[in-house]
């Protein structure tokens, strides 16, 4: 990576005519963990919007969700059985709304209870005579009510007041924070809100990411012919991106020319909130992501960053407030940027946060948190030292087995190898890593770390 001051010797290195780079002007390369902090903090959350229960799972709560009612909202039998009152034998009524002293109703789990139901009586728990022969029946013509009797399977005490019933309020309360704003739904939180009778939930709208593919060189399918490539990028980077909570949008393929850049860039920021583009963020004269950016008025956040691979990756912003994120042409360079730039910045967009912490070093209470340093998941040993580099944060894809974490061979800028069989990716910095220390693990999108 060469990010060239314009007041040093050597910028007119670009050649004739290569394209001006007056971005380099104002920034400089980040660290690695600056890079990495101001992705995640340079952008405010998207709006709520308002979508069906299956389709929140995994989505970001917006605000605090109160139960509407008391949930459940009757009092029910937890068993199956009889509903009764007070005191025993009782006389088995059927169909009863309201239960008199001495009578008991058939009841099934999640029946509703009659009014004055004091206690569930299980079903192995008792049993009936065919006819009350303790109540003389005054009309011949109504048959008597069979007797309900505790039998001899009931436990000690059974029934106790209260005993097998499911009393309204029990879980909620009208008015209760059953779920609190900013909670990434999981399925059981889909469930509560269904108890809580609601059909729909506002979240924070997920980011819209639309793509830019530069490179005349690349081929979207077959065997390339020498001196051209298989496209990396499209037939993953989408899915990925849904997998870092984006939606896709379409991709665009532009020539390496100015003209085609600038135009596939303008079209994709008409729609989306981020726009990923791969390739051309050097400095040669087919290389026209930079003039690009510079003609529609971008601002650059972060120009470069001291990593490797996916030094030359950028975040920018352009004058309407959509966010640019250019990685690398080779391969894993562009995931390394991917990570670093790409996944830090939608997690704030779409409200995940990994620890709760913005850039100024408060949690989302506003609480002081003590660093304003974003935090990598995980951290492991290293099986082996890792040699640093100088000025240069080295992202290394790795297995992590038992808390030891172990680079992958075949990590080359170009190379994918090394990464399809990672568990995370080891966050090397610039003074290496001793057998034994611990070095920061970034996530992988697809992988969970245990
Ligand atoms: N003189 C210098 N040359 C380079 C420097 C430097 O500092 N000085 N930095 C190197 C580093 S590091 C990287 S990373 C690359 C960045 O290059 P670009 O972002 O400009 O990407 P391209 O030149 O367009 O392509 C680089 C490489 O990637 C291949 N590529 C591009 N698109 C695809 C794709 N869709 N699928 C697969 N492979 C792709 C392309 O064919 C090239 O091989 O610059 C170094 N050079
Ligand atoms: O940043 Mo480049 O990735 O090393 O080839």
């Amino acid at each position: 990576m060469t990010l060239l001051d314009p007041e040093t010797p050597g910028h007119d290195n670009f050649g004739p005519q290569a394209p001006r780079p007056e971005l380099l002007r104002t920034v400089n390369p980040s660290t690695w963990a600056d890079a990495f902090t101001v992705a995640r903090s340079t952008a405010a959350r998207l709006p709520e919007e308002t979508v069906g229960l299956a389709a929140a799972i995994g989505r970001v709560l917006a605000r605090d969700l109160q139960a509407p009612h008391d949930v459940p909202h009757f009092a029910s039998s937890a068993m199956d059985g009889w509903a009764i009152s007070g005191d025993g034998p009782w006389r088995v009524v059927l169909g009863a709304r309201r239960l008199e002293q001495g009578e008991a109703t058939p009841i099934v789990t999640g029946g509703l209870l009659p009014h004055g139901t004091d206690a569930v009586l299980r079903s192995e728990s008792g049993f009936t005579s065919p006819v009350d022969t303790d109540t003389p029946a005054l009309h011949t013509s109504v048959p008597p009510a069979p007797l309900l009797s505790v039998g001899p399977a009931a436990a000690a005490g059974e029934p106790r007041a209260g005993q097998h019933m499911r009393p309204g309020g029990d879980e909620a309360r009208a008015g209760d924070i059953v779920i609190a704003a900013s909670t990434r739904l999981n399925p059981a939180h889909i469930a509560l809100a269904a108890a809580c009778s609601l059909d729909v939930l506002p979240v924070i709208r997920n980011p819209r990411v639309a793509f830019v593919f530069t490179g005349d060189e690349v081929d979207e399918s077959g065997t390339p012919a020498s001196g051209r490539v298989r496209d990396s990028f499209g037939p993953q980077l989408p899915e990925t991106i849904r997998m870092l909570g984006g939606t896709p949008l379409e991709s665009r393929r532009s020539a390496d020319t100015l003209e085609s850049t600038t135009a596939a860039l303008a079209a994709s920021a008409l729609t989306a909130d981020v726009v990923i583009t791969t390739g051309g963020t050097g400095h040669s004269n087919v290389d026209h992501l930079r003039a690009a950016l510079a003609r529609l008025g971008a601002t650059v956040i972060v120009n470069g960053v001291l990593m490797r691979p996916g030094g030359p990756s950028i975040l920018a912003v352009l004058p309407n407030g959509v966010f640019v994120v250019c990685l690398p042409g080779n391969p894993l360079a562009a995931m390394m940027g991917l990570l670093t730039l790409a996944a830090p910045l939608l997690a704030r967009l779409s409200g995940r946060h990994d620890d709760g912490r913005d850039n100024e070093g408060r949690d989302d209470e506003g609480h002081e948190s003590g660093t304003s340093r974003a935090a990598p998941l995980a951290r492991a040993s290293v099986s082996t030292p890792l040699a640093g580099r100088a000025g240069t944060t080295l992202l290394l894809p790795g297995t992590v087995r038992g808390g030891i974490a172990t680079p992958n061979s075949w990590h080359g800028s170009g190379m994918m190898r090394g990464l399809a069989d990672a568990d995370a990716i080891l966050v090397v910095p610039e003074h290496g890593v001793a057998t034994g220390e611990r070095v920061e693990l970034l996530s992988l999108p697809w992988t969970r770390l245990d």
